[in-house]
């Protein structure tokens, strides 16, 4: 018999068990419907134990709906026929029959680990692992891996045609894919990690971290769901365009109750973008920032009145200012919040009138209490106390650094010359362009410093609360979409996420870990990373030591992931001869794929960069079928990506920085020359050289751009 036939049949036996987990996919979808109506009928009793328990139905009736719908594409990949003679369908959720026997097992399930983790030499009783690629319900493909021969039955037949390398050269889309079908051993032991303590994955570029921060989170939600669905999941990763690059992952796995930031969106209140240089953002990222923030936090209010003035009952009051600034440090002493001890500041100049009022020994004097009253009644006191003790909101005190007097008198001592002179003039466009990616984390501390006046406990929110004595919703998306509000319903600021995932995490500066860390105070971590592809200009054992900060003293398990799924073995040739330059000793994952296709590296001049970089990224639409990265220096990407106008969507323009953890299927590097001044500019262009999964072309102005060794 040929191989075809062979494969042939072996697909048709495969497809009879697939058409049975669709079938009974279409009865358990029935169920919920039903299960959904029914709960919603409860309404009718009028009771509120009624309307919890229909709540309830409700929620976990459109929720399984919701996980049946989204899981419905490739829901069976995998089948273990194991030593005992029994065989588990492995799917991206869990299926029973009518009699409660599995149809297919979730992925995440202690029985469907040995699908990933089995191996030849260790094959912990599975005879022979089958993936199963299909198309919708249709099986296209199946590739067979037999791991224990010997204790394969007679007549066990075993084909293959290269699953998870066809799974790479898949066109990448706008998103990200799940890689589910796919997880290998090194990756699997990292998602199924201890749910507790920190575990910490590294690895070079496109060996998986990201996937696998992800699937972790996913397995989290699975294997202790009350824990992580109830306190949150939140993730955290550089920029925006990253967040929207990932954001299809969770959801493609089934799970939507993950929150994913990105550092500039982390505090509530800002959508920042925009970076500093370099320098900058290692001086916006040090601790010693934390000092400088703290200084301007206890300063006097720029313009705020310097004395006081007041006629009262025909007795001039005054205090002058040096008594004011007096007051002002005795009701603030270093450590405490300006905006909570307000109300001290306030009584301290009561006090201070109500002895100058006794002094003057006036006739008729009222009481302490009522001359307070009094006081407060008038308009011109009270605009006084509002001048010079304002509540301060973070961005307002952040503007007085543009000021340069006051930044240096802040940074006294704490900044050399040099530093104060790169820092200064980075919080001018503050006003008319909002604040930078770093300036979030300063916010966020000031937030800290300045402290909030107490206010009245929000109360939490009914999804299903129309009006009072009402407590209705409509239509199915309603009640989906209200179902969900309440499971992720939180404050605006929330804090006590269950569970912390960090991607990207060697660019996080120390400030930035203090921005994170005071929202997983309780939490498990998952950190992942890669240290040579950092672009932190600052100290690293600082950044080391913050981050240590951050995930306290909670027990570590790391993992290194080896092999990189991205790039073809050509392209990532080119992005090891960069960082080696400067890190010669480095252990470099190896690309698994070879397309056979050489990089491209073009030069011209000035003048005819612009058109030959639109020519490139045209021919790129034919050469490859998904998407296409434009990388410019940080600085040019407005200027590059006016050369680009009028090119479809499939073109993506996007800053070096703003590369970090993107994958395109072609990449055109521009000016790449510009990025090697400094060890952190080398990084960052070993990390734009390592995004491509076909095609990569740099072209520039300079001819030899790879640093001599
Ligand atoms: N086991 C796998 N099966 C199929 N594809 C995989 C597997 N592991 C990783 N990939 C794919 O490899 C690519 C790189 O993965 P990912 O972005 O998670 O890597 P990374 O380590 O975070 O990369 P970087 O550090 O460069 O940002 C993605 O397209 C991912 O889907």
């Amino acid at each position: 018999m040929s191989d075809s036939t062979v494969l042939q049949q072996e697909i048709a036996l495969e497809q009879k068990h697939v058409d049975r987990v669709y079938a009974r996919l279409v009865d358990l979808r029935r169920d919920a419907t039903r299960a959904e109506k029914e709960g919603y009928q409860l309404a009718g009793v009028g009771t509120f134990g009624a309307l919890v328990e229909r709540d309830a139905m409700v929620f976990h009736a459109a929720r399984r709906r919701h996980a049946l719908d989204t899981e419905y594409e490739g829901l069976v990949f995998g089948r273990l026929d194991l030593l005992t003679g029994a065989t588990h369908y492995v799917g991206r959720m869990g299926i029973r029959d009518e009699s409660s026997t599995p149809l297919v097992v979730d992925w995440r399930a202690p029985a469907a680990a040995a699908f990933y983790r089995a191996t030849p030499a260790e094959p912990l009783g599975v005879v022979r692992r089958r993936m199963i690629q299909s198309s919708r319900e249709k099986v296209t493909g199946i590739e067979d891996d037999l791991l224990d021969p010997e204790a394969a039955p007679e007549g066990m037949r075993v084909v293959g045609d290269g699953a998870l390398l066809a799974s790479l050269s898949k066109a990448t889309g706008r998103g990200m894919r799940d890689i589910v079908a796919t997880i290998q051993r090194e990756q699997d032991d990292a998602i199924r990690s201890p749910a507790s303590g920190v575990t910490i994955v590294t690895g070079g570029p496109g060996t998986g971290k990201t996937a696998v921060a992800l699937h972790r989170a996913a397995y989290l939600l699975y294997s202790d769901r009350g824990r992580f669905a109830g306190g949150g999941i939140l993730v955290v990763g550089p920029s925006g365009v990253f967040v929207e690059y990932i954001a299809t992952v969770l959801p493609s796995l089934g799970e939507d109750s993950a929150s994913l930031r990105s550092l500039g969106t982390l505090v509530p209140g800002y959508a920042a973008t925009r970076v500093d240089s370099g320098p900058v953002a290692a001086l916006k990222g040090s601790l010693r920032i934390r000092r400088v923030l703290e200084r301007a936090s206890h300063d006097a209010v720029p313009g705020g009145p310097t004395e006081l003035r007041l006629l009262y009952r025909g007795a001039l009051l005054r205090l002058d200012a040096g008594t004011l600034e007096q007051i002002r440090r005795k009701a603030l002493p270093r450590g405490a919040r300006r905006n909570e001890v307000r109300g001290h500041g306030f009584d301290r100049v009561f006090d201070a009138l109500w002895a100058q009022v006794r002094d003057q020994r006036l006739s008729g004097l009222p009481e302490k209490r009522e001359f307070e009253a009094e006081l407060a009644d008038r308009t011109d006191f009270r605009e006084f106390l509002k001048q010079w003790w304002p509540r301060l909101t973070p961005m307002r005190v952040l503007r007085w650094m543009a000021d340069p007097a006051r930044l240096r008198h802040y940074a006294n001592g704490l900044l050399s010359g040099a530093e104060l002179a790169t820092l200064q003039g980075s919080f001018d466009l503050l006003d008319e362009q909002g604040p930078t990616i770093a300036d979030v984390a300063l916010l966020d501390e000031l937030d800290e410093l300045l402290g909030r006046p107490r206010r009245a406990q929000a109360k939490s929110r009914n999804p299903f609360h129309v009006r009072d004595g009402v407590q209705e919703v409509s239509t199915f998306s309603d009640r989906q979409a209200a179902a969900r509000a309440q499971r992720v319903q939180r404050d605006e600021d929330y804090r006590d996420y269950a569970h912390v995932v960090v991607d990207e995490s060697q660019d996080v500066s120390p400030m930035q870990w203090r921005m994170i860390g005071r929202r997983g105070q309780y939490a498990s971590w998952t950190v992942v990373g890669d240290p040579a592809q950092t672009a932190w200009a600052g100290d690293p054992t600082e950044l080391d030591h913050s981050r240590d900060r951050a995930l306290g003293t909670r027990k570590r398990n790391s993992y290194a992931l080896t092999t990189n799924y991205r790039n073809s073995a050509e392209i990532f040739e080119v992005a090891a001869r960069v960082i080696r330059t400067i890190m010669p000793d480095l252990p470099l994952p190896s690309a698994v794929r070879s397309t056979g296709v050489e990089p491209v590296d073009l030069v011209t001049d000035r003048a005819g960069l612009p058109g030959l970089v639109r020519e490139l990224a045209e021919k790129q639409l034919t050469d490859v079928d998904g998407t296409i990265g434009v990388i410019t220096p940080v600085p040019r990407r407005d200027e590059m990506a006016g050369w680009l106008t009028g090119l479809p969507e499939r073109i993506q323009v996007v800053t070096a920085l703003e590369a970090k953890g993107m994958e395109y299927d072609a990449v055109v590097l521009v000016e790449p020359a510009a990025l090697t001044r400094d060890a952190a500019g080398i990084r960052t262009l070993y990390v734009a050289l390592s995004r491509a999964t076909q095609r990569l072309t740099t072209v520039g102005t300079v001819k030899e751009w790879i640093p001599a060794t």
